[in-house]
């Protein structure tokens, strides 16, 4: 059932002739937005999800929830309402390319009595799942998986998960452990869950996923490091209200940041479940000011751009944007602690050093990470350059803030962008075109 993608649509990077200055109102938040559909679907009662974030990764999870006998009302731009079903096979999922539908949702459909169907975009079966297939089955799941334990993959639900002790290696993504945790209160005994191997990334996440569990109701004990335990028992039926994406704003502040303009990210709250401590943080470390206010959360550029050395592993989605913003300052980076990201839409690091190295940047490609070294950047002399986006929406973000200072960049698709964020052509041309 491989998928066929949107079309691929070819796109000149706009360039910029003068500060980027703007206050941008971005959708939902990816990450929460998935959270607060699987907790919804498995609550006693309905819940209403505010601001979400309407892409790709968002519909064909609501999509998938559907055909898994839950009600998903997305009529609504603003306000998406979920009715929980009795949860049941059989059941045909498309993940796209999102690892949060193909790490999140199994644990759903074990909970269903019936056999459900899991594949997605060719990528998708190169993305790790092997240690969570591991973890369900050592649960009392049966699945059958390919042969590398990943896509594409069937479980066979009986309507209920036993739950109890299981080990994980997550190193390689934490939405593992993520997809356990939301759907443990569901499972008869709960789940404790114990991650031996190198460090989990994306602690964020993690936190998000149990500051979320607890807001549905559910008894989540963090303290003991790598080890998480989640007691059997309803989840609430609530009202989530998303935060704008932070993730989809890095670039748009990356434009402030390579121009010397301003962009303001309208609504951010107060208290944020995103890593903004972290984000802020690098921006400033990269020569930005950062402020927040009733206005929103501003990103200034002051003329100076510094290379940074840094350890990615708590943002390390953000690795594409952070690499453009590398090659476009004034002296050389490093960007570490982020190897599992090669697990990621593409092989990131590589495709990063490919596409980077394509415009003049030196790069030196680890296992973790990449040293960027700063080069007077060009587009090729002839026809301009041909940047890769490799189906992955963070690659064409890391092309598109390129092109604000390089002419002549053409991505081979801006479409990819959908998965997160399908207005970022548009916006992003009339961010420039203002500018
Ligand atoms: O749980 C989530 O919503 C996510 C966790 C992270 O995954 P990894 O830990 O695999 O990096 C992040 O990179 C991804 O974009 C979203
Ligand atoms: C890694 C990412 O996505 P996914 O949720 O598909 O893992 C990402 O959005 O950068």
């Amino acid at each position: 059932m491989a998928t066929v993608t949107a079309e691929s649509r070819p796109w000149p990077a706009p360039t910029a002739s003068a500060p980027v200055t703007a206050s941008v109102r971005l959708p939902g938040s990816k990450s929460m937005s998935a959270r607060a559909l699987i907790l919804s679907a498995l609550a006693d009662g309905p819940s209403v999800i505010e601001r979400p974030l309407r892409a790709r990764d968002t519909e064909l999870m609501s999509a998938g929830l559907r055909s898994l006998g839950v009600g998903v009302d997305t009529s609504d731009e603003e306000v998406w309402r979920v009715e929980p079903g009795a949860l049941r096979g059989p059941a045909r999922v498309d993940v796209g390319l999102a690892g949060t539908i193909m790490r999140f949702l199994p644990p759903v459909a074990a909970l269903a009595e019936g056999v459900v169907e899991f594949d997605g975009d060719p990528h998708a079966r190169k993305r790790p799942m092997g240690p969570i297939v591991a973890a369900l089955r050592a649960l009392g799941v049966t699945i059958d998986a390919s042969a590398t334990g990943g896509l594409p993959l069937t479980v066979r639900g009986s309507g209920l998960v036993e739950g109890g002790e299981a080990v994980i290696d997550a190193s390689a993504s934490s939405q593992f452990v993520s997809g356990l945790l939301l759907s443990a209160p569901r499972f008869t005994k709960g789940l404790t869950l114990r991650h031996e191997g190198p460090p989990v990334p994306s602690a964020p996440h993690l936190r998000m996923t149990t500051h979320m569990l607890r807001a549905a109701g559910a008894v989540v004990d963090e303290s003991v490091p790598d080890v998480w335990v989640v007691e059997p028992g309803p989840l609430r039926g609530r009202t989530w209200v998303i935060e704008p994406d932070l993730s989809g704003a890095a670039p748009f502040f990356a434009a402030a940041v390579v121009t010397g303009g301003a962009v303001t990210l309208a609504g951010w709250p107060a208290e944020s479940w995103q890593p903004v401590g972290q984000v802020i943080e690098l921006l400033r470390a990269f020569g930005a000011e950062v402020t927040l206010d009733e206005a929103g959360l501003t990103v200034r550029g002051t003329g100076t751009l510094r290379g940074i050395t840094a350890d990615l592993s708590e943002v390390s989605e953000l690795t594409p944007v952070f690499s453009a913003l590398a090659a476009l300052a004034d002296g050389p980076s490093e960007l570490r602690g982020v190897a599992h990201i090669r697990g990621h839409e593409t092989d990131r690091l590589a495709a990063l050093a490919t596409e980077l190295t394509k415009v003049g940047t030196g790069v030196t490609e680890f296992p973790d990470g990449l040293r960027i070294e700063p080069r007077p950047l060009h587009a090729a002399p002839s026809g301009g350059t041909v940047f890769e986006t490799y189906a992955d929406h963070r690659m064409a973000h890391a092309a598109a803030v390129i092109g604000l200072a390089v002419p002549g960049i053409t991505l081979t698709d801006v479409a990819c962008t959908s998965k997160t964020l399908p207005e970022f052509p548009e916006l992003w041309a009339g961010l420039v075109a203002r500018s």
